[in-house]
């Protein structure tokens, strides 16, 4: 190969390297040893090698979903979801695709595939489709995994004289882009001069770079000529940045006038993945397999009341209600009005009709006093009517209330007419609260997702039966990540004191004999287990549960980073971790570093 032609294939590649706040850097180097640091650093920049699919089983079932995926995949009219099949015929008649990593994806789908019947596990079903499969660990049969491929090596019809028409996304468009999205025109920064609609551009993606007041910045200005000369900005820093080829949908002055809509359609990618994006709707949710799994860990029964603190977009929160069946009350809140929006727009979506979501900061969810008139019934069957309290300004004026009052009555009698309260016979709450939802929230507000999202003013201590806080982190494990150097080494440590201060709303608002669990997604020891030792050293009636059964694995606490490493002791050790270990690291897990731990709560 001459000089020109190595420095091309150079740069049109994908071959990214993960900037780190150099403090970071040498903390966790530290703290995982260089050489694996190294290579959870690589991993962090490529997207899982499959997308997971969480199926309502209230609203469908595996069967139904997997045949209409199987025939989308094999030619269906979903143009999202042809990158698949696309895929597939592309990579035959592409030269260079990189058959080591191909290799190392099929043997980690083989084995998810394979039929070995161990503790906990069930044996998988050999599908129609080969690039789906059901996960097979007891409890999770409702996932479903689709098959991506990647890295592959893409020809841009680059010659050495000869520059190739671009464009240059922002770094959240192409983490998005190699999840399998499209690329949409928020997302375009740069374009080759004389572009036309149709033309096929190759697309890089601008990363933060060293900016001279000492912080970092793309320093690019939407909307810039791109020349391909070594004058554009980001010339040498986009070596190795190039993550696939499309079609434009509108001309280069087009794409900066639009507002909305796709600008680029992919046609050949460095990670293909499917994406699902408006599909099924309802029936199945897109969610990481470790998101799926805290809501496993934290075990959910039917009719009991639940709060999840940090809830949007309500992926845990439906997967909760769904493991309940939709029958008790799960209390969702977030800080920010319009997540909350969120919430209750998939809950809807997904027909879960136990999820109640409010705006609320987690950190002032303890509420030790009723007040007056906000007080509105949310759990008809506890001694005290907990409170869940609604702005009086909001929506009740005296009229309403008296109205309240007077329901409340009657739902009492109910209750008392059903013998709930005290004789132990079961009730259904869905059936209890239906007299109070229609109050609180009018006729079929749950379908509607119009309107405000209710402020919460907060709990009384003891009244959940258990807590989930997927709190707030520094998110260094999802996965693919173009640029990490935002985390400093203050922020990684105020993650880690706001996740304690709402452990210690969380400890409050669970009851003697409830649970709680704490999630993150980060690679950071000092949010991960500082978190589990600050709580067992705080709170002496707390203590770790030592096994879930549904999932089968031999621990709760842990977290399944990749390499096992010191830390192979995780709940996970016999299913992912093992994947992780014997397959290609870049290749396997969404998440690379995430953390669950479950704490069951004795006599306070
Ligand atoms: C990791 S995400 C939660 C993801 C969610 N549990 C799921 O599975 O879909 C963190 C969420 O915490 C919310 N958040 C951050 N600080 C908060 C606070 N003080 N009170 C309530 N929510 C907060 C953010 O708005 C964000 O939606």
């Amino acid at each position: 190969m001459d000089s020109s032609s190595s420095s091309v294939a150079k740069r049109y590649c994908y071959n990214p390297n993960l900037r780190w706040n150099p403090q970071v850097e040498e903390y966790f180097i530290k703290a995982y040893g260089a050489d694996h640091f190294t290579r959870i650093s690589e991993a962090l920049t490529r997207p899982s090698c499959y997308s997971c699919i969480r199926v309502n089983i209230l609203k469908s079932t595996n069967e139904a979903v997997i045949e209409k995926l199987t025939r989308l995949l094999q030619g269906g009219t979903v143009d999202d979801l042809h990158c698949l099949s696309i895929g597939k015929q592309v990579s035959a008649s592409t030269a260079g695709d990189v058959g080591l990593r191909e290799e190392s994806i099929d043997c980690m789908f083989n084995l998810l595939l394979e039929e070995t019947p161990k503790n906990g596990r069930k044996p998988m079903k050999l599908l129609k489709d080969p690039s789906i499969c059901q996960c097979r660990y007891a409890g999770l049969d409702h996932v479903l995994f689709v098959k991506g491929s990647g890295p592959h090596s893409i020809h841009y019809g680059n010659q050495p004289d000869q520059s190739v028409k671009e464009v240059i996304v922002s770094r959240k468009c192409a983490e998005a882009v190699l999840r399998g999205a499209q690329i949409f025109v928020p997302g375009l920064l740069a374009c080759s001069s004389h572009v036309e609609k149709g033309d096929i551009v190759a697309v890089s993606v601008a990363v933060e770079q060293p900016s001279a007041d000492g912080g970092w910045g793309v320093g690019l200005t939407r909307g810039t000529v791109l020349q391909g000369s070594e004058a554009d900005p980001q010339y040498l820093e986009r070596n190795g940045m190039y993550i696939g080829q499309g079609i434009t949908k509108f001309s280069r002055a087009g794409m900066f006038r639009a507002s909305e809509g796709i600008a680029v359609e992919m046609t050949d990618r460095v990670y293909r993945l499917p994406s699902f994006h408006n599909l099924l709707e309802g029936e199945i949710f897109l969610q990481n397999l470790p998101s799926i799994v805290a809501a496993h860990v934290l075990d959910p029964q039917q009719g009991e009341r639940i709060l999840d603190m940090c809830a949007a977009p309500g992926g845990k929160t439906t997967a909760i209600a769904m493991l309940m069946r939709d029958n008790g009350e799960v209390i969702a809140i977030d800080r920010s009005h319009n997540k909350v929006m969120d919430i209750k727009k998939l809950a809807a979506e997904m027909d879960l009709t136990c999820i109640r979501a409010y705006r609320l900061d987690a950190l002032k969810s303890v509420s030790q006093t009723v007040v007056g008139a906000d007080v509105v019934a949310t759990n008809l069957d506890r001694e005290i009517y907990d409170i869940t309290i609604m702005k009086s300004s909001s929506r009740l004026d005296n009229g309403d209330m008296h109205r309240v009052n007077m329901d409340r009555d009657k739902i009492d009698a109910e209750i008392m007419s059903m013998g709930n309260r005290g004789n132990g016979r079961y009730v259904s709450k869905k059936e209890l609260r239906k007299p109070t939802q229609m109050m609180k929230n009018g006729p079929g507000r749950n379908h509607s997702i119009g309107g405000r999202a209710e402020n919460s003013k907060g709990f009384l201590p003891n009244s959940f039966d258990r807590v989930l806080l997927d709190a707030p982190c520094s998110a260094l494990g999802l996965r693919p990540r173009l640029f990490a150097a935002e985390e400093t080494m203050e922020s990684l440590q105020t993650h880690a004191k706001y996740q304690r201060k709402m452990f210690d709303q969380a400890v409050q608002l669970v009851r003697t004999g409830g649970v709680i669990v704490y999630s993150t997604c980060t690679i950071n020891p000092g949010e991960n287990e500082a978190l589990v030792r600050y709580a067992l050293d705080t709170y002496k009636f707390l203590s770790l549960a030592p096994q879930n059964p549904k999932v089968g694995g031999p621990g709760l606490v842990g977290k399944c980073e990749l390499f096992g490493g010191k830390h192979a002791e995780t709940w996970l050790t016999q299913s992912e971790a093992e994947l992780v270990q014997r397959f290609d690291p870049s290749a396997t897990l969404d998440t690379i570093g995430f953390f669950i731990a479950k704490f069951n709560v004795g006599q306070k």
